[in-house]
């Protein structure tokens, strides 16, 4: 290197990556805490790194690359920010941290008011505006899967399933892999495992009964769907847990939650994609109900 060598701000070099805590996994991936610290000084910058589990073969490596040049191309006030990758044989990919992690432990942890779960409702759905504009399918939104960067910012946190829609097809078919998201899942993708920018919406609708419900682990989807189902078991759920969507039963309206909030959520969970809101429509809904509500 030499005076006018450019600092890319994108390469990390695996040997000034220290490793302080794990911070979660996802379907084949593990976010790890690491501070990157060329001056070994402990005055390095903390970054979050996710590296796939185990290279369990297949088209695994092929789809984790895939999902570092997803988050590479996203830039959004309500995206993570992809920072950088790590070279060699293990690509790791290197993104900001946000310390006070998901969304699902952050509400659990501290009594947030109805104007503040619906601040952090709308930026979600202004992130998945923006996925959708670039014809992405999220295929995983859940309060799990939304980071907190401070009381007024949330931000989508993993692209795990993302998937892209080519510009001539309306939805994306994937065969089931054992860990899927069953209870935030639409219709139509139990059924048929048809995903699309309208089932994102369902899921949205979930996420933000999650938020309503501040993720109480009594009211969460899987224990409260399939308390509904009664007694089926093993994969009877996913045929029951059709049947019950059919019907239009669905999750019950949260504790405090404005009618006009648990409507949208009704509206999201519509059996018929083509009736779903979309995340623009969302966006102007859940800001109306918000000035409402502050008065
Ligand atoms: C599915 O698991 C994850 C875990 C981390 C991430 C991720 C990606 C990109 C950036 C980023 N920043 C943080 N921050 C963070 C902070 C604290 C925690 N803790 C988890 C364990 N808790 C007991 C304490 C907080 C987790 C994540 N997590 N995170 C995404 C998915």
């Amino acid at each position: 290197s030499g005076p006018f060598t450019i600092l890319d701000q994108s390469v990390f070099h695996k040997r000034y990556l220290r490793k302080m805590r794990d911070l979660g996994e996802g379907h084949f991936g593990k976010v790890t805490l690491c501070m990157y610290d060329p001056n070994n000084d402990g005055t390095g910058e903390h970054v979050a790194v996710k590296a796939l589990k185990h290279d369990g073969g297949g088209n695994q490596h092929e789809c984790w690359l895939k999902e570092i040049d997803i988050l590479k191309s996203l830039y959004h006030a309500n995206i993570v920010k992809y920072k950088g990758c790590s070279g060699g044989k293990v690509v790791q990919l290197i993104m900001e941290f946000l310390p006070l992690g998901s969304l699902k432990e952050y509400i659990i942890g501290c009594k947030i008011g109805v104007p503040q779960c619906l601040l952090f409702a709308g930026q979600i759905c202004q992130g998945m505006e923006y996925l959708q504009s670039k014809r992405y399918i999220h295929r995983d939104l859940a309060a799990r899967n939304v980071l907190v960067e401070n009381d007024n910012l949330v931000k989508i946190g993993d692209f795990g399933l993302t998937k892209h829609i080519p510009e001539e097809k309306e939805y994306y078919r994937v065969r089931d892999d054992g860990e899927s998201p069953v209870f935030w899942y639409a219709v139509e993708c139990l059924r048929e495992s048809k995903f699309s920018f309208s089932s994102d919406v369902w899921s949205f609708g979930v996420t933000l009964y999650e938020i309503l419900t501040r993720c109480d682990p009594a009211m969460n989807p899987p224990k409260k769907l399939t308390e509904m189902l009664g007694n089926a078991h093993g994969q009877m759920v996913v045929t029951a847990l059709i049947s019950l969507l059919e019907r239009r039963k669905t999750l019950p309206c949260p504790k405090d939650c404005p009618h006009e909030v648990y409507m949208l959520m009704k509206q999201c969970w519509n059996v018929e994609p083509g009736q779903r809101p979309s995340f623009k429509s969302l966006i102007e809904s859940i800001a109306t109900i918000r000035q409402s509500y502050e008065g």
